[in-house]
């Protein structure tokens, strides 16, 4: 039995999250979301750059509830590396109401991208942020391409805002649909009419078939407030960046809570109080219902009534 010491200075999860005051679409899915072992059942990666606090499918399933999310999406944390099992394992637990979004590495068997396929992974993940994995390089992300693109995933990609420019070219040749995580990570301190977003909503132009998640203010915060405490109007800095983005991109933006929030330093969110910021960044009913509910339904759930 292996027992993990968590990084020093880890921050766990908000235990007894309040209820959201935004009730949320019936049918609503939380597309970005993570599970840490426990690591006694599904032992961190070696290669892992932080050591998590354990988040259990359990743990997941009962947050989902109790937000008032129908469905899931388990995006693989990169403390689990190339092995799949636990978020596969929440997969074949969730009774078809979650899909998941793996890390394959270069020569993944045909046999395994049908399993994983049939567990329900329909994405995998190229993660570009330096501090969290050691840069593939991309003949290897182009063999995960090729092993991939007969079952109709897409990939999602993860990478700083400063980044974009020289991974713009590279990510534009991967024939498959993307999904860019936390809006390409902008920096809120500067103006949302900057070039610097301009550049990132350039890159969402430059092909139909990009999708945004409009996740993680609680990341991106540099003034906040944070959503504790009774907030409901929680990381103002952030609203004018993701409003940009749904409504220029009603059609393909995405929202997740982002539990259970790797890697924050400053503070842990209250998950009911993450909710409440979806109609500051959503404003109408419409699209509230694109976001939460056809936007994820179409990509993870194609086939469902
Ligand atoms: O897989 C992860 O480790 C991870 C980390 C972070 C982050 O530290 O920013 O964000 C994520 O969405 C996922």
């Amino acid at each position: 039995m292996t027992t993990f010491e968590k990084t020093p200075g880890w921050l766990d999860w908000y235990a007894g999250p309040s209820r959201p005051a935004f009730r949320l679409p019936a049918g609503a899915v939380d597309a970005h979301c993570h599970i840490f072992g426990p690591g006694e059942q599904f032992p961190y990666a070696p290669e892992r750059k932080y050591t998590p606090c354990d988040a259990s499918k359990d743990q997941l399933f009962a947050l989902r509830d109790h937000l008032g999310f129908t469905r899931t999406v388990v995006v693989q944390a990169t403390c689990h590396g190339a092995d799949n099992s636990a978020m596969v394992d929440a997969l074949r637990a969730s009774g078809g109401l979650a899909r998941g979004v793996a890390t394959l590495r270069p020569g993944t068997s045909d046999a395994l991208v049908r399993e994983l396929h049939e567990a329900g992974v329909r994405g995998v993940r190229f993660n570009f942020v330096k501090r969290l994995v050691d840069a593939a390089p991309q003949d290897d992300l182009w063999d995960v391409v090729e092993r991939i693109k007969p079952y109709g995933w897409h990939v999602v990609v993860y990478f700083e805002a400063a980044d974009l420019a020289d991974l713009r070219e590279f990510l534009l040749s991967i024939p498959l649909p993307l999904v860019v995580d936390h809006m390409g990570r902008p920096d809120v301190a500067k103006d949302p009419h900057g070039p610097e977003f301009e550049a990132f909503l350039d890159f969402l132009r430059a092909r139909p078939d990009i999708w945004c998640k409009v996740t993680c203010p609680e990341r991106l915060s540099v003034s906040g407030p944070p959503a504790l405490d009774g907030e409901r109007a929680a990381y103002r800095d952030v609203v004018p960046f993701a409003r940009r983005v749904v409504e220029e991109f009603p059609d393909r933006v995405l929202w997740g809570t982002d539990w259970p929030h790797p890697n924050l330093t400053d503070h842990m969110p209250d998950d009911g109080l993450l909710v409440d910021f979806v109609p500051h960044i959503a404003p109408t009913l419409e699209l509230q219902h694109r976001l939460l509910v056809d936007n994820p339904m179409r990509l993870y759930w194609p086939d469902a009534d």
